[in-house]
């Protein structure tokens, strides 16, 4: 993995260490449903923040109301200190990208084309300049393209860069949902359930990218069923549970925590390293969480990929119908 220099960086850093995102009093309610219970939570420049919970404690809604897909019912959220506009082009713009749990590619472009997609945000050329398509915007289309290369260098996808997406193995299509995701520039990095459907082989290499990811001063919050990924990756873990913020803390905290064990883990973590073969079926002994327990049993890694290869294409093209 090569290092990536960051070209564009989005406005007034935060200092090292300062808050960055800042989740305040957040409520989402869909009619009666309360899926999102007065949520506060902050996320530090240089920090890698999980979000776990049961399945459907409200993970992805309150995702959604950080990067502006939903506009939350009540409460705020602002990154390095100004309040996000409720859009997620603007979110982006501002610094915040993200990745979906169904993965959302635009499955008959080339793997270059889908990073140079995810940096429209960071690209000041406008619809007279793309029209005349004089000298400047040449420029500015090859430094995108340099830049996008860059990114996919560091992705470890470089090789493929005129591949078709939807050709890719199912772990790299999720690797290039990070680097398109990548490509906006941004401070901060949400991913939801970068693992899913991964085998262990290929959930560690996303947790040393997850790192290298930090270590390029981008901060990341992760959603996340794998409790072996969620504690050797994250500095602070905080856990929804109907909604509603249960506990948050650094992650030898929150494992050992009567009320997150009784309402998610079911049982102490062992955090010693196991046999890699064995993860999925441990976790799903364990407890830890309905996903993982369908990914060691009847469901196979080959299935969870296909599933998502399909979501993939209706996403993508549902985004293509869209631009
Ligand atoms: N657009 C929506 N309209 C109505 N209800 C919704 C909507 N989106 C989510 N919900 C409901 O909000 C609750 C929280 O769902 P959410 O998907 O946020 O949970 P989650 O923690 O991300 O679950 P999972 O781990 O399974 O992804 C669920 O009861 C869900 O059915």
């Amino acid at each position: 993995m090569t290092t990536i220099t960051k070209e564009q960086p989005t406005p007034a850093q935060a200092p090292d260490g300062g808050p960055l995102l800042q989740a305040s009093g957040v409520i989402m309610r869909f009619g009666g449903l309360t899926a999102v219970r007065d949520v506060d939570l902050t996320v530090n420049s240089g920090e890698i923040v999980g979000l776990i919970g049961p399945n459907g404690a409200g993970k992805t809604t309150f995702f959604n109301c950080l990067t502006g897909l939903y506009v939350p019912t009540e409460g705020t959220v602002s990154y390095r200190g100004e309040i996000l506009p409720p859009k997620p082009h603007l979110v982006t713009q501002a610094g915040v990208a993200r990745t979906f749990q169904n993965i959302r590619l635009f499955s008959n472009m080339t793997v270059l084309e889908n990073v140079l997609v995810g940096r429209h945000t960071r690209t000041r050329e406008g619809l007279l300049s793309a029209l005349i398509r004089g000298p400047r915007y040449h420029k500015a289309e090859a430094r995108s393209r340099e830049r996008a290369m860059e990114i996919l260098e560091f992705i470890g996808l470089a090789d493929k860069a005129d591949h078709l997406s939807r050709n890719l193995p199912y772990g790299e299509q999720r690797k290039l949902e990070i680097a398109r995701a990548l490509a906006s520039e941004p401070g901060l990095l949400l991913l939801d359930e970068p693992t899913a459907g991964m085998n262990p082989q290929e959930t560690r290499a996303t947790e040393e990218l997850v790192f290298a990811i930090r270590d390029q001063g981008i901060a990341v919050l992760v959603i996340e069923h794998d409790m072996r990924f969620i504690f050797n990756l994250c500095d602070r873990v905080a856990v929804l549970v109907q909604g509603e913020k249960l506990v948050e803390g650094t992650s030898d905290i929150v494992q050992q925590d009567e009320r997150v064990i009784a309402a998610y883990l079911g049982e102490p973590f062992e955090g010693a390293p196991a046999d890699e073969g064995d993860a999925a079926v441990e976790q799903a002994e364990a407890g830890f969480g309905a996903e993982a327990e369908a990914e060691a049993g009847a469901g196979t890694r080959a299935e969870a990929g296909a599933d998502a290869g399909i979501a993939a294409d209706d996403a993508g093209e549902e985004q293509e119908n869209d631009r």
